[in-house]
């Protein structure tokens, strides 16, 4: 095959930032998605629906002249979300999910849910009115090895949250490990989970291996190949509850490539075609567009976008680094590689 059409697809958990580096980053993710969940972890965090407004506004202004990209927001979970301000979300028509992080668990979560018992007025309001939570599936104990910390999130936090609420939609986010790809698939279908084409491709060798690469480090970290196995298994199984979500995840090049490197891998300059890179490998190009295009919207409740894009099978060279704030630059997943799949402009 040498060229695959696709329905447009959407990016169920993108990060945009603020600012110089969101006028930076939104061109990226607009030439090739319909629409992306926007992750509300600024800095001060996105926790009102009116924050969210105006932060959709800023990011309408970032898109680039005659892209119909359409952000759709989240608020960022906190002790005291107030359920009022659930009903404001969902009135809004502009909100689409609530973000739960659990308190330290990745970057800018520091004003995240310290015991979601805490937030279970609010999620119950949530379940009422059918708005998405979307989890940070790490417990972020000290004395958990930082590989396991989803695992034993899924018996900690997970498992007795859908107790308590068992009709509320949950997405677990970037999922790592074969444990949530087999916690997942036999949930209820309330429950379902976005996979980045990064752990698609790379288990902790890429990043450990023949040097430190700090670009491969983003949170979940990178598991052993056998977790990777079961997730490109899980994409490809042509299952509804699994979906594109790239968590592209901006930093400065410089704030990656230091003693105290942040976590996120920027993925969104390639993002769609590093997915067909993954489901080529698979022998699964004919399932990208359910995984990619179909069981986001579905998920959502929301329309399959009516236009699409085609990949074309070229090799070219993505850049070593590319502008960002201040003057800055930003090193793309795969900088300097080549990539097979191209989105024909
Ligand atoms: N994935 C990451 O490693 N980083 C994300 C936060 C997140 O999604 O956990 C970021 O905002 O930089
Ligand atoms: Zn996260
Ligand atoms: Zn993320």
């Amino acid at each position: 095959m040498n060229a695959i059409t696709l329905t447009r697809p959407d990016d169920w958990h993108l990060h945009l930032r603020d600012g110089e580096a969101l006028e930076a980053v939104v061109p990226a993710t607009a030439r090739q998605m319909g629409r992306a969940i926007i992750m509300p972890n600024l800095k001060p965090p996105v926790t009102t629906t009116e924050q969210a407004l105006s932060y959709r506004e800023r990011i309408l202004a970032a898109r680039p002249q005659g892209l119909a990209f359409e952000p759709l927001m989240t608020l960022y979970l906190t002790d005291n979300t107030p359920a009022e301000e659930i009903e404001r979300a969902v009135a809004s028509g502009r909100v689409h999910a609530v973000k739960l992080y659990p308190a330290g668990a990745t970057t800018n979560s520091d004003s995240g849910v310290t015991d979601v018992a805490h937030c279970d007025a609010t999620i119950a309001t949530m379940a009422r009115l059918g708005l998405p939570l979307l989890v940070h599936g790490e417990v972020t104990d000290a004395e958990i090895d930082i590989f396991d910390r989803e695992a034993v999130f899924i018996e900690r936090v997970m498992k007795p949250l859908l107790e308590r609420h068992p009709t509320l939609k949950v997405v677990f986010e970037h999922i790592t490990t074969a444990d949530a790809a087999a916690f997942v698939a036999q949930a209820p279908a309330n429950v379902a989970a976005t996979i980045t084409a990064h752990h698609l491709l790379f288990n902790r060798n890429h990043m450990l291996t023949g040097g430190i690469r700090p670009h491969y480090y983003c949170l979940p970290i990178l598991k052993r190949e056998r977790h990777r196995e079961a997730l490109l298994a899980a994409a490809t199984s042509g299952s509804g509850k699994f979906f594109l979500g790239t968590d592209s995840a901006p930093h400065a090049q410089g704030d990656k490539e230091s003693a105290c490197g942040c976590a996120g891998a920027y993925t969104a300059p390639a993002a769609i075609e590093l997915y067909a890179t993954a489901f080529e490998q698979a022998g699964a190009l004919d399932r990208l567009e359910g995984f990619a295009s179909h069981f986001g919207p579905d998920f959502y409740g929301l329309p399959r976008n009516g236009d699409t894009i085609t990949l074309v099978r070229e090799e070219w060279r993505l850049p070593d680094s590319l502008p960002y704030a201040g003057g800055q630059r930003i090193v793309p997943l795969k900088a300097g590689e080549m990539l097979a799949w191209k989105l024909q402009a």
